[in-house]
């Protein structure tokens, strides 16, 4: 059987990030009523393929303390804040715009994906790749990075267990 030809992960993710695209094989999909949505595969995405990017408004540290102040709890869970070459950056993906990065849920435990951050035209862009094979049907995660998630916690978790 022969074996499809790879695309360079790094050039594939250059090219989502600059066309500002999502590519085919990941479906947004209702989990519960706790959790919300989340991104699934419909197609095999291999061990270090690029999945999908964080997109949204590349701002300043200062522009994102303005928008925290004026943003509901329920928006400011979708910026993401972050160094890159020596400076504070935010992406703002409070914006429901159809994107899958902005759905990828949390899972420290046993992520499928990580993030990195490429450079692209002189600009931070967050991509996410697989750190395994993930086979279809499968949920996309990541893991958030900072510990104090209501949802991590032992009580929370099985009284989401038994939400239908
Ligand atoms: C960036 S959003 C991810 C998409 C979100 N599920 C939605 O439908 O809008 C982050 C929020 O998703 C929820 N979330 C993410 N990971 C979760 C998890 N492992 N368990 C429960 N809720 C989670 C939390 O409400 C969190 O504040």
């Amino acid at each position: 059987m022969q074996r499809r030809r790879r695309i360079n992960p790094t050039d594939d993710a250059n090219i989502f990030a600059h066309t500002g695209r999502d590519k085919l094989g990941l479906d947004i999909n209702y989990i519960n009523a706790f959790k919300g949505g989340g991104i699934f595969t419909s197609a095999l995405f291999e061990k270090g393929d690029f999945l999908c990017e964080y997109r949204g408004d590349l701002i300043s540290n200062e522009e994102c303390e303005r928008r925290q102040r004026i943003y509901h709890d329920t928006l400011k869970v979708f910026m993401f804040e972050f160094r890159f070459s020596g400076k504070l950056w935010c992406v703002d993906a409070a914006k429901e715009d159809g994107s899958f990065g902005r759905l990828v849920n949390d899972d420290h435990i046993s992520p499928n994906a990580k993030m990195k951050y490429l450079t692209v035209q002189g600009k931070p862009h967050l991509c996410f790749f697989a750190i395994r094979d993930i086979v279809p049907g499968e949920e996309m995660t990541y893991n958030y990075g900072y510990s104090d998630l209501l949802w991590r916690s032992k009580v929370i978790f099985y009284f989401v267990m038994l939400i239908p």
